[in-house]
C-alpha cells in the first residue's frame, strides 16, 4: 500500500538519507531502526509531507503523492503521531480527542474508530477525559495522540518513538495497544529505539545508518545480526 521510490531526503538541500525504497504491503507492522540522528523522524516527515522530497517517488495505494500537501495525505488515510504529540494542553481530553474525529472512509475495509472504541483501547482515557491537556502525564499524553490519530480513520499509522520517555509499566501497556490496532488491521510504521518495544511491536524491520538503508528484514533476523547491530546501533 506504501511504498517508497528511491527517496532522497533531508533539508535545506542537503541530503539526510539516499535511496531509501521500500513496499510497505497493508496490515504489516514495520520498525524503523537506527542511532539518534539517523534519520527516523525526517523519513517520517517525508512520507506525511512535512519536509519535501529531493528526489525519488512516494506511491499511496498505486498512487503518486510525492507532491501532495500532509493535510491531503492524512485525508487518504496516513496518520502520524509525533514525537511531541501536540496535545492542546488548554483544551479536556475529550475536546483533544473530539478534533481528530472523521467521519468514517467508506471505501476502507477498517471497521471505523470512534470514541468507545479508542477509550476500550486506552482505559486509562476514560478517567482522564474532564481533564486539560496540560495536566496529565507523559504516558496519558502519548495514548490521547495515538487515540486522537486514530479517530481520523486512518489505514496506515506513523508512530514516532512512540514507547520514549514512558515508565516501564506503560511501555508494556503501549506495546499491548500497538499489537491490538496492528491486529485490527491497521498498517504500522513505527519508528523506534527500545529494541524491545520494536521486536514486540513489528515483524519487519528497516535499519539506517550512514544516511542509508543498511537491512531490511524480518525483525528478529535483524537483530541476530550482531555485525549489523554492533556497527549501526551500537548494542
Ligand atoms: N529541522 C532540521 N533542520 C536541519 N537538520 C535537521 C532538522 N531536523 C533534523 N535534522 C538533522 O537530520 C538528521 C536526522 O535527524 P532525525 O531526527 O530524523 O533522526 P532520528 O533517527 O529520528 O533520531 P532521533 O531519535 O534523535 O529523533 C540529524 O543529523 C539531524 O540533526
Amino acid at each position: 500500500m506504501l511504498t517508497l521510490d528511491r527517496l532522497t531526503l533531508g533539508y535545506g538541500g542537503q541530503p539526510v538519507l539516499t535511496d531509501v525504497s521500500l513496499s510497505l504491503p497493508d496490515g504489516a507492522a514495520l520498525a524503523l531502526l537506527g542511532r539518534n540522528g539517523a534519520g527516523k523522524s525526517t523519513l517520517m516527515k517525508a512520507i506525511i509531507g512535512l519536509i519535501p522530497v529531493q528526489a525519488g517517488r512516494i506511491l499511496w495505494r498505486g498512487e503518486e503523492i510525492t507532491r501532495w500537501p500532509p493535510f491531503r495525505r492524512a485525508r487518504a488515510g496516513i496518520g502520524y503521531v509525533p514525537e511531541e504529540r501536540r496535545i492542546f494542553a488548554d483544551l479536556t481530553v475529550a475536546e483533544n480527542l473530539a478534533t481528530g474525529l472523521r467521519p468514517p472512509d467508506p471505501a476502507s475495509p477498517l471497521p471505523p474508530w470512534d470514541i468507545p472504541r479508542v477509550l476500550g483501547l486506552f482505559p486509562a482515557l476514560g478517567r482522564l477525559l474532564g481533564q486539560r491537556g496540560g495536566a496529565i502525564s507523559g504516558g496519558e499524553a502519548q495514548m490521547l495522540a495515538i487515540a486522537r490519530s486514530l479517530l481520523g480513520q486512518p489505514r496506515l499509522l506513523l508512530l514516532d518513538e512512540p514507547a520514549e520517555g514512558l515508565a516501564p509499566l506503560i511501555v508494556q501497556d503501549m506495546v499491548e495497544a500497538i499489537k491490538l490496532m496492528n491486529a485490527a488491521g491497521l498498517t504500522l510504521l513505527l519508528s523506534e529505539q527500545m529494541l524491545p518495544v520494536a521486536r514486540a511491536c513489528a515483524s519487519t524491520a528497516l535499519l539506517l545508518g550512514g544516511g542509508a538503508v543498511q537491512a531490511t528484514g524480518a525483525t528478529e533476523t535483524l537483530l541476530a545480526d550482531q555485525g549489523l547491530t554492533e556497527r549501526w546501533l551500537g548494542v
